[in-house]
């Protein structure tokens, strides 16, 4: 394969993948249409349309079309006057022209469609269009006002960035004065969180997590507007988006439905689309600060955070905003492992395959210490790495990934596709399982304790399990895992000069099942226990989901597992194992 025809397959491959991913968002056409989406670069990457357009004009000088951008995201639509001109780009294009993003060669990835939803045309809307129990009012503070909050602000005391302060000091008492007309309750806000924003940064859509805070909340923005989007999914196939703009010196105030049942957030970028009178313009973003005023609910009182400058008061007060993906709902699950678990392992598996080919010592033990003769079922079997230690037993595995099960079956291996949620199996009709770094990649905790519930299941009375999961604390003792040995420690968060940095956290935000979860740094100890970890294969990132259990969780999650007695907890190398056995 010449160096072309590889970066063709590679794009058409990832074409393949935009096309699932972006199905509610555009029809896809094999055939050429006037249309064409660019799937991998949008505003939220490319980050200036004018400099994108000057970049295409200038590479493909020939090429004329109008070009769509919807705010924040990482696609956009050329629009031909005709076919012939969008099959022209289209060859001179897909898999081509690259583009670069923070450092990187991006490779332009093309589509035809035939339409696109109206939902991706992202203009702000008026009120008569807000969620409900959402209220802005505009010129809530006098620039007068606003110099005064500002100045006040010392920004070379990093402290001051994006701090939570509580209570609230009394020089702002004129605001929580005014805040007394705005609704007919008295809300004693407690609570002033203060962000500031440079152009390019935004905050990842959440909700502010209503078991910990009281409605309203208020949120007064400063120095420079910004567009603020609300989502919320009704179901997995249909999401509302409103986008809204939030003039300088107003009052966003968010209660109801809007405080509750939407996310919101703010896509990162350096401009903002918004709808004057002659169409759509390009409004660059300053630097915004906002003063976000809360009450924190009585029975949170006492964790109120007074610092939230170090690291760990940092993922607390995150962990208030967002809601937990404890609360999903089992449709939501399956969908969440169904594309940070399954479709990865499709993808990786022959990378992963490579990387897998070392029995744990622990699991070996067990494995090799079974009887001759015994019935062994390997649950989640990967590449089949538990499926040759001993010879004298009779085993099998069964996994979901048909890539992974496909290498089982080049070495000879007996296996079958199954999910661990519903064994195949009959009760009581086999002498051990092994189910190895399996349970963590379910994301609520009735499914794990469902796949523990259906491996006691099929053991007979007095048939033994053997259970590995992520353990969320990666280093014991001064000991540390093989996963954080690999890599690199954790990033010290201050500088030489010895200032504290605010620690960046990437949040990756789904859409389509409405939930936001910390990506994870490679190699570094959790700060999270639901999160997404990244496989990187050539140069493609792919994310993982990975529930990391904390000390007791495993044993505590056994013990709800009827008709299983617990024989050994122990902790082996950054994992939490259970010897379980059958009563
Ligand atoms: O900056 C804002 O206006 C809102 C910030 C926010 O949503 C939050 O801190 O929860
Ligand atoms: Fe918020």
């Amino acid at each position: 394969m010449n160096s072309e025809e590889s970066l063709w397959s590679k794009a058409d491959k990832k074409l393949n993948r935009a096309r699932k991913r972006m199905s509610h968002l555009a029809e896809f056409s094999i055939e050429p249409t006037r249309k064409v989406i660019l799937c991998n670069l949008g505003l939220a990457n490319v980050l200036e349309k004018e400099c994108f357009e000057q970049y295409v004009s200038q590479a493909l000088p020939e090429i004329r079309y109008t070009l769509s951008m919807p705010a924040g995201e990482t696609y956009c639509f050329f629009d031909f006057d005709s076919v012939k001109e969008a099959q022209d780009f289209y060859s001179q294009s897909h898999g081509k022209l690259k583009f670069v993003v923070n450092k990187r060669k991006v490779p332009f990835c093309l589509g035809y469609v035939k339409s696109v939803a109206d939902k991706t045309l992202n203009h702000c809307l008026p009120p008569s269009h807000y969620p409900n129990g959402l209220r802005l009012i505009e010129n809530f503070v006098t620039p007068d006002e606003e110099k005064l909050l500002l100045d006040d602000l010392d920004w070379n005391d990093n402290v001051m960035k994006d701090a939570t302060v509580s209570p609230i000091p009394e020089k702002y008492g004129f605001l929580l004065k005014s805040f007394e007309d705005l609704t007919t309750e008295n809300v004693d806000y407690n609570q002033l969180t203060i962000n500031r924003y440079l152009p390019g940064q935004g905050i990842p859509n959440h909700v502010d997590n209503n078991e910990v805070f009281d409605e309203p909340i208020l949120s007064l923005s400063l120095n420079s507007s910004y567009v603020m989007d609300f989502c919320k999914c009704d179901s997995l196939e249909q999401r509302q988006k409103v986008s809204i703009d939030l003039p300088q010196r107003s009052l966003l105030i968010m209660s109801g439905e809007a405080f509750r049942e939407w996310t919101h957030g703010i896509a990162q970028r350096q401009n903002d689309v918004v709808e004057t009178d002659s169409g759509d313009d390009v409004r660059k973003r300053g630097i915004r600060v906002s003063f976000t005023f809360r009450r924190v609910k009585k029975s949170y009182d006492s964790n109120v955070d007074n610092s939230s400058s170090d690291n760990k008061d940092y993922s607390k007060s995150l962990r208030n905003l967002i809601n937990p993906v404890s609360t999903i709902t089992d449709k939501v699950a399956s969908k969440l492992e169904e594309t940070y678990v399954h479709e990865v392992y499709e993808s990786i598996s022959d990378h992963f395959s490579k990387t897998r080919h070392t029995p744990w010592h622990n699991v070996e033990t067990f494995v090799k210490n079974l009887k001759p003769g015994s019935l062994l079922l390997d649950v989640g079997c990967g590449n089949g790495k538990y499926l040759h230690v001993n010879p004298n037993i009779c085993k099998f595995g069964i996994d979901r990934t048909m890539n992974l099960l496909q290498i089982c079956r080049e070495r000879n291996f007996e296996v079958s596709r199954g999910d661990c949620l519903y064994l195949p199996y009959k009760e009581n009709s086999l002498d051990a399982v092994i189910c190895i770094a399996v349970i963590h990649h379910l994301s609520t905790e009735e499914r794990r304790r469902q796949a523990i519930v259906e491996i006691i299941r099929i053991l007979r009375p007095r048939g033994r399990a053997l259970i590995y999961v992520w353990a969320k604390q990666q280093s014991r003792g001064s000991v540390n895992s093989k996963y954080l040995k690999s890599g690199k420690m954790k990033k010290d968060t201050r500088t030489k000069a010895g200032e504290k940095q605010t620690p960046t956290e990437v949040m990756h935000r789904d859409n389509k099942i409405s939930i936001t979860l910390p990506v994870h740094e490679n190699r570094t100890e959790f700060d999270h226990r639901d999160l997404l970890v990244p496989w990187k294969k050539e140069e493609e990132s792919f994310l993982r989901f990975y529930h990391v259990f904390r000390e007791g969780e495993l044993r505590e999650l056994c013990e709800t597992v009827p008709e299983s007695n617990i024989e050994e907890i122990y902790y082996d190398q950054g994992n939490w194992c259970a010897i379980l056995e059958k009563k």
